[in-house]
């Protein structure tokens, strides 16, 4: 029996649309068993309808998938989830089922393929880098494309930091939250943004936090995508008068990420309090970034 854990990722963190992301210290869980034949698939009814069925379920056509690109016949599974990653939040819950089947698949298949294998084979399935680069190997990173090929640097450690995850109860797909995305933006916002994302990294990697508000702001996805959230500005202002050091959409939101530098506890509190005013339920979670990305153990029937 395989056991795999996967981070959660928060991507663009800003600017660094589908290029910059992190790992965060939420995970997803998945085991797998091979059978005789069949699908054996558990998950929390919860999860229900975010979590497809059957054979559609993603962890499982990611499994599937791998085999056929190894070119071995998949065997029956029993395959069990335990998500920790809130479902179409902005927080790569697709990327890590996608990072989850093909660690468990290669697993399975005694590893045939290797982590750059892995790393291009996971972008290609979720089409852009910026959640399963971080996914498969933690910190905080950058990632540029070229043809199938993913140049990448990772920045292990961004200890001065932490982040106030904020997360609402309600969905927001990202395929609908790069459906409204312009498909040309003009050169003045193009140096808007490749400025910023630069910046966010650079300082990251220096620790000059004073940095990191002017390096969270972007004109590619942010200023679209926050229509879709009630009180996205209110909680920015509020964040801002707390204290944050910068703050950003988490991927396609509707997550918000706040970066801190000290007070977390208050920090959480009162945008706890203040979130109860709404008239959706937000929930607010002090988190660091996962170091390791995605890690997996035989274990016991
Ligand atoms: N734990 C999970 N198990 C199975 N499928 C999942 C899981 N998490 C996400 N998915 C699939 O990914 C879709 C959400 O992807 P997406 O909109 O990109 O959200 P997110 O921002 O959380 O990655 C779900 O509708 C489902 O098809
Ligand atoms: N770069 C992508 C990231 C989507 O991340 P998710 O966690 O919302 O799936 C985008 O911005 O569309």
């Amino acid at each position: 029996m395989i056991k795999v854990f996967v981070p959660a990722t928060s991507a663009n963190m800003g600017a660094g649309f589908d290029c910059l992301g992190m790992a965060l210290s939420l995970y997803n869980t998945v085991i797998v068993d091979p059978r005789e034949e069949g699908l054996i698939l558990d998950f929390p009814e919860s999860d229900l309808p975010l979590v497809e069925e059957g054979e559609n379920n993603l962890v499982y056509r990611t499994m599937k998938e791998t085999y056929k690109i190894v070119g071995r016949p998949m065997p029956g599974l029993y395959l069990r989830q335990i998500n920790g990653i809130p479902i179409t939040r902005g927080l790569g819950s697709s990327a890590a089922c996608i990072v989850a089947g093909i660690i468990a698949a290669n697993a399975l298949m005694g590893q045939p393929l290797k982590k750059r294998d892995i790393i291009e084979l996971a972008t290609r399935m979720d089409g852009h880098p910026d959640n399963v680069l971080p996914a498969l190997i933690g910190g905080v990173t950058v990632a540029a494309m070229e043809n199938e090929r993913v140049y990448y640097v990772k920045q292990m450690s961004v200890d001065f930091v932490r982040f106030a995850v904020m997360i609402p109860d309600f969905p927001l797909p990202t395929s609908m939250a790069r459906g409204i995305l312009p498909e040309e933006i003009s050169r003045k916002d193009a140096v808007y943004n490749i400025s910023r994302a630069s910046l966010m990294m650079a300082s990251l990697i220096t620790g000059k936090v004073e940095n990191l508000w002017a390096a969270s702001d972007d004109r590619l996805h942010q200023p679209y995508r926050k229509k879709f959230i009630p009180h996205f500005d209110d909680i920015v202002a509020k964040a801002k008068e707390l204290g944050a050091k910068g703050m950003f959409l988490s991927g396609a939101g509707p997550t918000m990420i706040a970066i801190l530098d000290k007070d977390y506890q208050r920090f959480q509190y009162e945008m706890d309090y203040y979130t109860s005013t709404f008239e959706d339920k937000w929930e607010v979670h002090i988190l660091e970034v996962c170091r390791d990305g995605a890690w997996w153990e035989e274990v016991e029937a």
